[in-house]
């Protein structure tokens, strides 16, 4: 593998033409420790054969293509945001090749995060369903709100997210819930609420709940509501650039050069465990 120090890191994006993809590439570019080794989409994509750089006006020499071994063979780094069963797939062949993986795609089953798991211990993955620092700090005040606020909040985790979003709630959202409901010890699989509708009765005090919203060209706002009596606390993470992703996946790329094996989170890229 590339030492960073003295060569650039060599990093192949999957989904390139995607909305990820696009802001990945940009990134990459202009990162003098970095070089984009391969642009990828799946077969299909208007996109393959044409430079990665076109929609930004640029020439980088890296045509886009649908080979993905071909591509990775030349790669330090995968940087994969596109869907469950692609990121698998394409998971499959780094184990296969001994290149380390970040992953951003969310939507995973538990079953599928499993099968991350073992992939990992062939080539090393950061995993995490937002790359931001400050959604990755907001982890861990929730952390601490969440023990400090155990009784007499009721606690929603409001979520929004542009039209084209096929996943919900976010996989930011689900994170949220699970860090809280492990820091009150409950379990977010029987404690959680996903939208109501009719007669609910009252609210339950031992719930999560969730709310969704899906519009426009929201980027991404999160925010976590402790309802109490006489006040509420919101701790809240709006996005306004995907650049925000792209930048803490480079970071987990960086962080990767330095790891054979394993399965790391954010919290670890960024020291925060
Ligand atoms: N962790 C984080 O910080 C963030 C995570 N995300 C997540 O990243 C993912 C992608 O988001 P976004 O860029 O907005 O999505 P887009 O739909 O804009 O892009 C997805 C890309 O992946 C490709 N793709 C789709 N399915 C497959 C497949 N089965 N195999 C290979 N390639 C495939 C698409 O190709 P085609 O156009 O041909 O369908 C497209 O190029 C989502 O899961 C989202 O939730 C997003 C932002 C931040
Ligand atoms: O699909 C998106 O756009 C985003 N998805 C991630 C999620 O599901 O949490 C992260 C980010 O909010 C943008």
């Amino acid at each position: 593998m590339s030492s960073a120090a003295a060569q650039p890191l060599r990093i192949a994006i999957t989904g390139a033409s995607g909305r990820m993809g696009r802001m990945l590439i940009e990134t990459v570019l202009n990162a003098p420790d970095c070089q984009l080794s391969a642009a990828l989409d799946r077969d299909g994509s208007p996109s393959l054969g044409q430079d990665a750089g076109a929609f930004l006006g640029r020439q980088t020499g890296v045509t886009m293509t649908s080979d993905v071994r071909a591509g990775l063979a030349r790669s330090d780094v995968l940087i994969d945001f596109t869907r469950p069963e692609g990121t698998l797939a394409h998971l499959a062949l780094c184990a296969e090749l001994g290149v380390r993986t970040v992953i951003g795609t969310t939507g995973f089953t538990d079953e599928e995060k499993t099968r991350i798991a073992g992939f990992a211990e062939r080539a090393a993955v950061v995993m995490a369903p937002n790359m931001s620092v400050g959604v990755n700090l907001v982890l861990k005040l929730l952390e601490s709100a969440a023990k400090a606020l155990a009784e007499g909040y009721d606690i929603e985790i409001v979520e929004a997210h542009h039209r084209h979003k096929v996943d919900a709630p976010s996989g930011t959202a689900l994170k949220m819930g699970e860090v809280i409901a492990e820091a009150l010890g409950r379990d977010l699989k029987t404690c959680a609420v996903y939208g109501r509708e009719g007669v609910t009765g009252e609210r339950d005090p031992s719930t999560i709940g969730f709310a969704t919203v899906r519009g426009g060209d929201i980027i991404g706002d999160h925010t976590v509501l402790f309802a109490g009596i006489g006040e509420r606390i919101e701790i809240s993470h709006k996005a306004s650039s995907r650049a925000t992703f792209a930048q803490g996946s480079l970071r987990a790329a960086r962080f990767l050069a330095g790891h054979r094996t394993g399965l790391f989170d954010m919290n670890a890229v960024l020291g925060l465990a």
